[in-house]
């Protein structure tokens, strides 16, 4: 019998996967392994409605129980991948077994950065990446008096929002000057930092931070490089994530700051693939923006899309994933909403004012992105526009009387 595809990693793009394939007429065993105790669920929600007491874990679980028998999809949660042995193609899992496979998909995604500072380990000090995080989080805030987020990224900023609208106070810590400065235009930036101090939020930019503070054996405050302290009894910290390369890299397989894959999402061993958070992979909207054209994407758009395009090569339908690139943020009352890859260097034009605008972004002259907000048609007409290639000036995206939508929709 053939022993299919075993799935390392039971996420988003894991989970995709398997469905994929069952949806692609895919007839041998497909296995996901996952070292979480939950059935597959998203993120997303983690930091907006369950965090807020708005959904509970059923309504964070991408398919009910019975899909999975169903479906004839082996999920074996609780277990952990631990090497490849890529000559005999087995798996070995953290109970002692090993399972052999035909194709092997790494999707174990991402890991939270550790705060690199003395008193990172004390009671008090959170990171939120999973089920068990969010649970965790929410018991903290029950009790929370004061809360210091380290880190102004979408996690930091969305879970001080939630925090805010409990009447909490907020500071949010940040290096760099600005929120979300890797990801949006100063613009949107400048936008979203209005609309936290709004909320209530405080922010320290430009701000280190050198020691979490304790007190009794639990965080009690956090020291900045600019010699103050700030009290907080509950301190979140969201300074990025790193990828889960270390079953590859120990395999052989090069994975120095993610999984390398080529367009095809396969790894050099024609017998691995890799999807999701912890992969990096060329794509055509990422050229001009780094060195060698690769990028690592985290967002639910690409691990589903990564998921999909693997499936279809695995079921006989090779194509190179070339999926436009899209992402949202809940902030509070605001819902960010981002198309295609920009980078810092990227010239900004905005269209509309006050709550709502958009910020268009131009590297070397083209579209690279579109950042919205309150703007969901501009949003749609920017993936149009991005996934056609449509040309669109600078000067165009500036004047509001130019017909964007006629555009988007117009023919080649
Ligand atoms: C709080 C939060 C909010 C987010 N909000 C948004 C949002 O608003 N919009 C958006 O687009 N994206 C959002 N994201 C990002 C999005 O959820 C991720 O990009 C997506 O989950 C990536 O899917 P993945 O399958 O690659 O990784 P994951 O979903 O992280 O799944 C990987 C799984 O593999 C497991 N694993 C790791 N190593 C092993 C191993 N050796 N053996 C077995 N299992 C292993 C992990 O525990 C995990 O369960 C958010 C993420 C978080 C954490």
């Amino acid at each position: 019998m053939s022993a299919g595809v075993v799935v390392a990693g039971a996420g988003q793009a894991g989970f995709q996967l398997a469905a994929s394939l069952r949806e692609g007429g895919f007839r041998d065993p497909i296995t996901l392994v996952g070292d979480e105790a939950a059935l597959p669920y998203q993120r997303p929600p983690l930091s907006k409605a369950y965090l807020a007491g708005k959904t509970d874990q059923e309504g964070l679980f991408l398919r009910p129980p019975g899909f999975f028998a169903e479906h004839a999809v082996a999920h074996r949660p609780g277990l952990r991948a631990v090497a490849i042995d890529r000559d005999a193609r087995r798996l070995q899992l953290s109970d002692g077994t090993d399972l052999p496979y035909d194709h092997l998909v790494l999707a174990t995604g991402a890991r939270n950065r550790p705060l690199p500072v003395p008193g990172a380990e004390l009671a008090g000090v959170r990171q939120l990446r999973g089920l068990a995080d969010a649970d965790a989080l929410k018991e903290s805030l029950a009790t929370a008096r004061a809360i210091v987020v380290v880190g102004a990224g979408f996690i930091g900023l969305e879970f001080a929002a939630v925090a805010a609208a409990r009447g909490l106070p907020v500071t949010v810590i940040e290096a760099a000057e600005r929120p979300m400065a890797r990801a949006v235009s100063s613009e949107m930036g400048a936008f979203f930092r209005r609309a936290h101090a709004a909320m209530g939020v405080r922010f320290a930019f430009g701000a280190g931070v050198t020691a979490i503070v304790g007190r009794d054996g639990r965080a009690a405050g956090v020291a900045l490089a600019d010699g103050r302290e700030l009290a907080a009894d509950l301190i979140l910290v969201g300074i990025g994530v790193l990828p889960n390369r270390e079953l590859a890299a120990e395999a052989g397989l090069p994975a120095e700051d993610g999984v390398r894959v080529d367009a095809f999402l396969a790894t050099p061993d024609p017998a691995i693939s890799a999807i999701g958070d912890c992969a990096r992979f060329p794509i055509p909207f990422a050229r001009g923006l780094t060195p060698d054209g690769t990028v690592r994407i985290e967002s639910v758009q690409n691990a589903i899309d990564q998921g999909r395009c693997l499936a279809a090569r695995l079921t006989g339908k090779p194509a190179s994933y070339g999926a436009l690139p899209w992402f949202w943020s809940d902030q509070g009352p605001h819902k960010l909403q981002i198309a295609g890859l920009s980078g810092p260097g990227d010239a900004s034009v905005v269209r509309g004012t006050g709550d709502a605008f958009s910020v268009f972004r131009f590297r070397d002259g083209h579209l690279s992105a579109v950042e919205s907000v309150a703007r969901a048609g501009d949003h749609m007409i920017a993936r149009r526009l991005l996934t056609a290639g449509t040309p669109l000036t600078p000067d165009q995206a500036a004047d509001p009387d130019f017909d964007l939508k006629g555009l988007a929709l117009r023919r080649p």
